[in-house]
C-alpha cells in the first residue's frame, strides 16, 4: 500500500479506523453497507428563512413537513378516506397530544379508532421510512418502541401468517393501554423522518413575538443547518455583551411592542430601564416613539402606551449614541457620514445629513451633552450595565446563542447550492466589493470566511481582549453596517425614522447587488467564487421579502437564485401576500411551496384548519437523484476507499486482524 508521503500517517489513520473495524468481515461489510446506501435516493431538503418570531406558524410548518405530511395522507388514503378524515389525520399527526384530548368526545368506539389509526399511521411511517436504510430508520426510533415500530414497519401485512402477527401486536398495544403513547410516538417518528435536512437561511428574531420558541424548536430537530441572519447577529452581538447591540434588540422589540421574548422568553427584566424613562422621560415629548406593532386595546392602556414610548425614547438615544461610538472607534466601517447627533442645530431645530439640512421633529433629548453628543449620562450609563448583566447571565440566550454558533456560519455550500441570508456585496459594475475591516482588503469568499472569523471572535475571544471588542463591533456592523453581505444596504435609517419627518431620508440604498441578483452570469460567478459549477448548482437567498402580490417572482435569474423571504413576518404580508415560502429540494427535483397566512394553532387543531400551500416546480431532475451524487455521497465514497485500503492492509498483515475466527 504505497500512498506517497503520507505513508506513516495513513497507516495510524489506517490503524484508527481497525478500532472500529477489526477484520476483513467487519470491514467488508461496512463497504457493502456504504455501497447500498449510495444507491438510496437523496433525502428532502426543506429551506426557510425570515421567521422573524412567528413560532406558531413555523411550528405548524415543521409539524406539517410544509405539507409532505398531508401529501402522504393523501397519496395512500385518497380512495378510502374522505377528504375530512385526511385533514383530520394529519392534524393528529401535528398535534397528537392535543388532538387525541379531543377523540374521546368525538369517537364513540374508540377501541376501532384505536386500531384504524395505529394501522395507518404505521402505513405512513412505512411509505415516509421507504428512501433510508432500516439502520438509519432504526436510530431515528424512540428507544421505547424501536422494537416493536422496526417490527412493524418491516412485517408484510400482506402474508397471512404475519397478518395475525401484526395484528397481535397492535391488540397487545392497545389492551396494555398504551395505544395513544405509541400514536404520539409514531407521528413523532413521521415528523423527524420526512425531512432529511432543514436549512435556515436566517433572521429568526424580531417583528413576530417568540424567537426564543423557535429557537428551542430548532435545538430540537434531527438535522438543521442556519445561515445567520443580519436580526440574529444582532441578537448574538447582545449575547456577546455589545451594548449596542443591546440598546438596538431593546429598540427593535419596543417598536413592535413585543417585551415577552426579552421578558419571558428570556428572562431579562426591563425594570432598570422603565425606571429610567419614566424618571428622565417624565416630562419629555415621546409622541414619536409610541410603539407599531399590534396593540391590544383591552390589555395596554394610556399608561402602557406612555411607559413603551418613554422606554423606546430612552433606549433609541442610548442606542443613536453607542452607534456614534462604534463608527468613531472603527474607521474601517467607513461610516462617519452616519454621525448624526452632533449634526444637531437645535436652535433651528434641523439635522445635516449628506450636506443638506433637514427639519427635525423632536429636538428634546434630555441626555444628550451637546459639546460630548455621544457620551452616555451616568445614569445612562448605570441602566446599561444592568441591561448587559441581565444579557449576559440570561442562561437561555447563551444557550441560543452557542447553537447558533454551533450549527450556523454566513454561508454554506450544500449539495451544490449557495445558501446565505444577505447578499454578495458588489459595487456599480458588478465587481465584487472589497472591505478592509482587520484585514487588507477582501472581497467575496474571502471576506465572508473573514467576517465569520469575526463573529466568532466576538463571543469566543476572552473578555477584555482587543480581539473580544473588535468581534462585538463586528457583529454590529453584519447587522447594519454599510453594504455589510448580511444587511446588503448603504445605511439604516432608524435615526431618520424617528427624527426626520421628510421620508426622502427614510431611504435605505440597496447594494447592487440587488439588481444584478437577476443576471444568470452574475450568479453563475458569484456560485463559481465559492466553488460550485454545473447546471444544478443554485444561490438561495433570504432578506428581502418578494413582493408576488405584485407579481414578483422568487425564482430570479433564470432558475439560478431564488429568493425566499415569503413573509413569515406578519408585518410583512400586505407586501408579500403570502405568509412564507418552503424551498423543496427532494430526489425528483426542486420546489417553492407559497404558504396562505396561518390562522392559529387553536384554529388547527380543532378545525383541522392547515396551511394552504401552492407549490411551483421549476426544476426537475433527468432522472431521480441518488446520494451518491450528494456531498454525503462523496464522503460515503471516501469511506469505502479508506475500507478498501484496510481490506489492504490486514491481506499484506500491516495491520493485524482482530477477532477473526
Ligand atoms: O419594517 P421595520 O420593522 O420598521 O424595520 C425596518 C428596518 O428593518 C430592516 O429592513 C432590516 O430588517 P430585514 O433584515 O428584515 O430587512 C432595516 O433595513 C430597516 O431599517
Ligand atoms: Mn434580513
Amino acid at each position: 500500500m504505497d500512498k506517497g508521503s503520507g505513508r506513516v500517517s495513513d497507516l495510524r489513520y489506517l490503524q484508527l479506523l481497525a478500532r472500529q473495524y477489526p477484520n476483513t468481515r467487519a470491514a467488508s461489510s461496512e463497504i457493502i453497507n456504504l455501497q447500498a446506501i449510495l444507491n438510496l435516493p437523496k433525502g428532502t431538503e426543506h429551506f426557510m428563512s425570515d421567521l422573524h418570531g412567528e413560532y406558531e406558524a413555523f411550528l405548524h410548518i415543521l409539524n406539517s413537513a410544509s405539507g409532505a405530511v398531508r401529501e402522504k395522507c393523501d397519496i395512500l388514503f385518497e380512495n378510502t378516506m374522505t377528504r375530512e378524515e385526511r385533514a383530520r389525520l394529519a392534524t393528529l399527526i401535528y398535534y397528537p397530544e392535543e388532538k387525541l384530548r379531543e377523540i374521546h368526545e368525538t369517537v364513540g368506539d374508540i377501541g376501532e379508532w384505536y386500531k384504524l389509526t395505529l394501522h395507518r399511521l404505521i402505513e405512513i411511517c412505512r411509505l415516509v421510512t421507504s428512501k433510508y436504510t432500516r439502520s438509519k430508520v432504526r436510530k431515528a426510533l424512540p428507544a421505547d418502541y424501536a422494537y416493536i415500530i422496526d417490527e412493524l414497519l418491516n412485517t408484510n401485512y400482506e402474508v397471512h401468517n404475519k397478518k395475525d402477527y401484526y395484528e397481535n401486536i397492535l391488540s397487545t398495544i392497545i389492551h396494555l393501554g398504551r395505544a395513544e403513547d405509541f400514536i404520539i410516538a409514531v407521528s413523532g417518528v413521521i415528523k423527524t423522518l420526512i425531512v432529511d435536512h432543514l436549512h435556515i437561511v436566517g433572521d429568526i428574531f424580531d417583528r413576530g413575538p417568540r424567537a426564543d420558541i423557535i429557537l428551542d424548536s430548532l435545538m430540537a430537530h434531527h438535522s438543521v443547518d442556519i445561515q445567520w441572519g443580519n436580526h440574529d447577529v444582532l441578537w448574538m452581538g447582545a449575547a456577546t455583551g455589545s451594548r449596542t447591540c443591546i440598546a438596538t434588540v431593546l429598540n427593535n422589540s419596543i417598536t413592535y411592542n413585543n417585551l415577552e421574548v426579552i421578558e419571558t422568553g428570556y428572562g431579562i427584566s426591563l425594570r432598570p430601564l422603565a425606571l429610567f424613562a419614566n424618571e428622565v422621560y417624565r416630562d419629555v415629548d415621546v409622541s414619536r416613539f409610541l410603539p407599531k406593532g399590534p396593540v391590544d386595546a383591552a390589555t395596554f392602556d394610556a399608561k402602557d402606551a406612555a411607559l413603551a414610548a418613554r422606554m423606546h425614547k430612552a433606549i433609541a438615544v442610548i442606542l443613536f449614541k453607542l452607534e456614534g461610538q462604534i463608527i468613531l472607534r472603527n474607521p474601517e466601517f467607513g461610516m462617519d457620514d452616519r454621525l448624526l447627533l452632533d449634526k444637531i442645530d437645535y436652535a433651528n431645530r434641523t439635522v445635516r445629513i449628506g450636506g443638506a439640512d433637514y427639519p427635525l421633529r423632536d429636538t428634546e433629548l434630555p441626555t444628550v451633552d451637546r459639546a460630548n453628543p455621544y457620551a452616555l449620562s451616568p445614569e445612562e450609563e448605570r441602566v446599561m450595565a444592568q441591561l448587559k448583566a441581565a444579557f449576559l447571565s440570561s442562561e437561555k440566550l447563551q444557550r441560543h446563542a452557542r447553537f447558533l454558533y454551533t450549527k450556523g456560519g454566513l454561508y454554506k455550500c450544500y449539495n451544490g447550492n449557495l445558501l446565505y441570508h444577505g447578499c454578495i456585496p458588489m459595487n456599480d459594475d458588478s465587481s465584487f466589493m472589497e472591505f478592509s475591516i482587520g484585514c487588507e482588503k477582501l472581497a467575496g469568499r474571502a471576506f465572508f470566511d473573514h467576517a465569520e472569523a469575526l463573529a466568532r471572535q466576538g463571543y469566543y475571544a476572552p473578555e477584555g481582549s482587543p480581539e473580544k471588542q473588535s468581534g462585538k463591533d463586528f457583529l454590529w456592523f453584519l447587522w447594519c453596517g454599510r453594504n455589510s453581505p448580511l444587511f446588503g444596504r448603504d445605511h439604516i435609517a432608524t435615526f431618520e425614522r424617528a427624527l426626520v419627518p421628510d421620508e426622502t431620508t427614510w431611504v435605505e440604498r440597496k447594494n447592487p447587488y440587488y439588481s444584478y441578483y437577476n443576471d444568470a452570469d452574475v450568479c453563475i460567478r458569484i456560485l463559481r467564487e465559492f466553488g460550485l459549477e454545473g447546471p444544478h448548482c443554485h444561490i438561495v437567498n433570504g432578506h428581502v421579502p418578494v413582493k408576488s402580490k405584485d407579481g414578483e417572482n422568487p425564482i430570479k435569474a433564470g432558475g439560478r437564485l431564488i429568493v425566499i423571504d415569503g413573509g413569515f413576518c406578519r408585518a410583512y404580508q400586505p407586501t408579500t401576500g403570502i405568509a412564507g415560502y418552503t424551498l423543496i429540494y427532494n430526489s425528483w427535483g426542486i420546489r417553492i411551496a407559497s404558504h396562505e397566512p396561518f390562522s392559529g394553532r387553536e384554529n388547527a387543531i380543532r378545525n383541522n384548519k392547515d396551511i394552504v400551500s401552492t407549490s411551483v416546480v421549476f426544476e426537475r431532475m433527468e432522472s431521480r437523484i441518488k446520494i451518491a451524487e450528494t456531498d454525503i455521497g462523496e464522503e460515503l465514497r471516501r469511506n469505502i476507499e479508506d475500507l478498501k485500503w484496510l481490506l489492504i492492509a490486514f491481506k499484506t498483515g500491516e495491520i493485524k486482524e482482530r477477532n477473526s475466527y
